[in-house]
């Protein structure tokens, strides 16, 4: 869908983006940075209305440099600030984009009536704008997007201003956007949780720099724990010790016990383990075998994935460290 090669892009006082490179592929990809990362400086050259300093990118093939008219009558684009025109309706005002990207006077009508439905706006979208709320107006930025039927969209921070309802529902329609129309999505976000169950694929971005592009699910399993408790014997007076010893001795190396999670109930039957791609299937298997060879009861093994701003924070906290 995209394809960025070392781009640049460098305001007098500010490196907004420094030699990027990131390939998009087809489905939701979520952008993801603090404030001032880049993101909004990289959808501003995508769609060819900014120059990039260095570097070149394309967007369904085409050259973000020569052929920006061509892209933005294919690609949907919702900008971050408030931008709709407060005395019109929205009807109005998508029947008005739609007729700017090109689609006849009664096809754009129809698909408007089509888009504003589907993004939750029924009869108050003859009302003039100026009187909806920040969710309605976000809605209306997303059908302005999707009304000439595009085949990629680019939305810059969608979530902004919204509440956690309305943020959920609108994280719920970007996701129907490519499930329900095949609109592949790239979507702009400051917050890291926000779009792990939104997007396919993350891209994370920092002081205009590459950090991070890998799929949502390698994000989070990479890192997930296995946490597995046991019950204590005649035999093995401390189960969870038992068991620790036993995959040690199989050659896996389960945590240390957490000195801190002693006094909770409960606590000292866990054993917690590492499971990633290194590891996969062969460590469940050698708890059951451990268990049953100790013949301890098998209480519950439970895969815990970490969020991916637990990554990130762990991997901060390492750094400092
Ligand atoms: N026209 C401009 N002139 C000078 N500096 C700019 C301009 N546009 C952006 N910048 C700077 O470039 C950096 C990246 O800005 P950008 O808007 O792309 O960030 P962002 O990740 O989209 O953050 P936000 O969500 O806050 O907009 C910031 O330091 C910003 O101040």
């Amino acid at each position: 869908m995209i394809a960025i090669e070392s781009l640049s892009k460098r305001f007098p006082r500010v490196t907004a983006l420094d030699r990027l490179t990131v390939g998009i592929e087809p489905g939701v990809t979520g952008l993801v940075g603090a404030n001032g990362a880049g993101k909004s400086t990289l959808i501003k050259i995508l769609l060819g209305l900014s120059p990039a300093s260095e570097g070149s990118a394309t967007v369904l093939g085409m050259d973000v440099a020569t052929q920006g008219g061509a892209i933005r009558e294919r690609v949907g684009y919702m900008p971050e600030h408030d931008c709709l025109p407060p005395d019109v309706s929205a009807t109005e005002f998508v029947v008005h984009m739609a007729r700017m990207s090109g689609l006849p006077a009664t096809a754009a009508r129809e698909r408007t009536a089509d888009t504003l439905r589907h993004v939750g706006l029924y009869e108050e979208r003859y009302r003039p704008m100026g009187g909806y709320s920040t969710g309605m107006k976000q809605r209306v930025k997303l059908a302005q997007a999707l009304v000439h039927d595009p085949r990629l969209v680019l939305l810059d921070e969608p979530t902004n201003g919204l509440d956690p309802v309305g943020r959920d529902e609108m994280l719920g329609l970007i996701r129907r956007v490519h499930t329900d129309f095949g609109i592949s999505v790239l979507v702009t976000s400051h917050l890291l949780g926000e779009l792990e169950r939104t997007s396919d694929h993350i891209v994370v971005i920092d002081g205009g720099k590459l950090l991070r592009s890998s799929s949502t699910a390698d994000f989070t399993q990479r890192t997930a724990v296995l946490a597995v408790e046991v019950t204590d014997t005649d035999a093995h007076p401390d189960g969870a010790a038992a068991l620790r010893k036993a995959l040690q001795q199989a050659g896996h190396a389960p945590h240390e016990p957490d000195p801190a999670q002693g006094a909770a109930p409960g606590a000292g039957h866990l054993v917690t383990l590492d499971v990633g791609d290194d590891v996969g299937e062969a460590v469940y298997d050698a708890v059951r075998d451990a268990a049953v060879h100790l013949g301890l009861g098998l209480v519950r093994m439970e895969q815990r994935r970490h969020h991916i701003s637990e990554v990130f924070t762990e991997r901060s906290a390492g750094d400092v460290a």
